[in-house]
């Protein structure tokens, strides 16, 4: 692959503005020039993906967003750097192909596999500062998750191990699609949340109805629910991108906000381009999203819709640890079907946190994960994931609610 070519002198202009508008989540470089050197050598280092393989993606989420295929997104809340082994990675990547298998078989739908892989370093968080009064951690490409302040002071050059990191990862990936247990598609994905990171290896495409820039970085890149603001940078930074872009929301999202970032995403109503994220929570999912799909779909765009059970099921057990119980997530994208089967729109997709190793995260699932169990393998460097066997049985509720509103 060759290195990405400079922009075009208007499309550099408009992603300076694009930079210069409020941006949620950043670090505070305690060194703005060597965050600056960083920037520069990232710009000159090798793309992650090639524009043709996003494009090939862009192809395929269109014909899941004509009910014609399904989306299975998934792998580490937070990839890490002494974590990314390969006997872990093919392990998340067997996991993965594993559930799109059940969901094929038993679905009978195509399945467009996404991996949360190859670029998911940085992370979003609630608050600023730690229960230590430390700065928080914000993933391995800002900072370490030890507690101590040197580890937690962010660190521009984490960003260009974070690049590495991820080629690496990209070559496991191509390496596993090629071998024959897969032998077919992954994408790989992740939150375009550190703009430093996110504003190289772009390159001008022309190939669609307006010039835009594809993101050597990612072939699918999602906006977060904290820094999805209309008037922000992320959302402004992704209208740039030909990438298909993601946007999760939250029980607070309203459906106004909701065909605004559609309208702004996709001005040429491009099937597939947008895939909306909801992540309600089982409890409000039958409440909240019914009157966000059904303004979204009066305005003609033809997004994607996907679950993210996940993150809004997430609570802290009683002996301390955040966690998720199964039993809840399957609850919440059944309310999600209901609600697409009511309106007459197609579930597209499932987006979830888990790994192919075996660790006790999340409760529920058979052997049932109990609070008690928590602590003996509690490996993420963030969320709490689905371990193996867990993912496993989601996979085959799943399946059942597919085959359920195609019936
Ligand atoms: O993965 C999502 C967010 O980064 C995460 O839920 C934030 O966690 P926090 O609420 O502990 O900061
Ligand atoms: C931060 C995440 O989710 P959300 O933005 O939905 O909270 C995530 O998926 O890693």
């Amino acid at each position: 692959m060759t290195h990405f070519p400079p922009l075009d002198g208007l499309i550099a202009g408009r992603l300076e503005a694009v930079l210069r508008k409020p941006a949620a989540q950043q670090p505070v470089w305690p060194d703005p020039d060597r965050a600056r050197d960083a920037v520069a050598a990232l710009s000159r280092a090798e793309p992650i993906v090639a524009p043709e393989e996003t494009a090939r993606l862009a192809r395929r989420l269109a014909a899941v967003a004509r009910g014609e295929a399904f989306l299975l997104q998934g792998g580490d809340c937070a990839e890490t750097f002494a974590g990314g082994t390969e006997a872990h990675q093919r392990g998340n990547l067997r996991t993965l192909t594993g559930m799109a298998a059940v969901l094929v078989q038993r679905a009978g739908l195509p399945v467009v596999r996404v991996a949360r892989m190859a670029g998911q370093y940085a992370k979003p968080r609630s608050q600023a500062v730690d229960a230590l009064g430390l700065p928080v951690y914000r993933g391995d490409m800002v900072n370490s998750a030890e507690s101590t302040p040197a580890a937690r002071t962010p660190d521009p050059g984490r960003m260009l191990r974070a690049h590495a990191c991820a080629a690496r990862t990209m070559g496991l990936v191509r390496a596993f699609c090629r071998g024959g247990a897969a032998g077919s598609e992954i994408y790989v994905s992740h939150e375009a949340l550190l703009l430093d990171y996110e504003r190289t290896q772009l390159r001008v495409d022309t190939s669609g109805p307006e010039p835009r820039l594809s993101s050597g970085l990612g072939h699918f890149l999602w906006i977060g629910e904290r820094t999805r603001r209309l008037d922000g940078a992320h959302l402004a930074f992704a209208e740039l991108l030909s990438n298909p872009i993601g946007v999760k929301i939250g029980p607070s999202t309203t459906p106004e906000q909701a065909v605004e970032y559609v309208r702004r995403l996709d001005p040429h109503g491009e099937p597939g381009r947008v895939t909306l994220v909801s992540r309600m929570g089982h409890a409000r999912v039958r409440d909240v999203l019914p009157p966000i799909v059904e303004k979204v779909a009066a305005s003609g765009s033809q997004v994607i819709w996907q679950c993210d059970p996940m993150h809004g099921n997430t609570y802290v057990s009683a002996n301390g640890y955040k966690t998720r119980h199964l039993r809840q997530m399957v609850d919440e994208i059944a309310g999600f079907f209901e609600v697409h089967r009511r309106l007459g729109t197609h579930p597209g997709g499932i987006h979830v946190e888990m790994t192919g190793d075996d660790v006790t995260e999340c409760l529920g699932g058979a052997p049932a994960v109990a609070e008690e169990h928590l602590p003996a393998r509690y490996e993420t460097a963030c969320d709490p994931r689905l371990n193996a066997r867990q993912a496993m049985g989601l996979a085959c509720s799943v399946a059942e609610m597919v085959t359920a509103s195609r019936t």
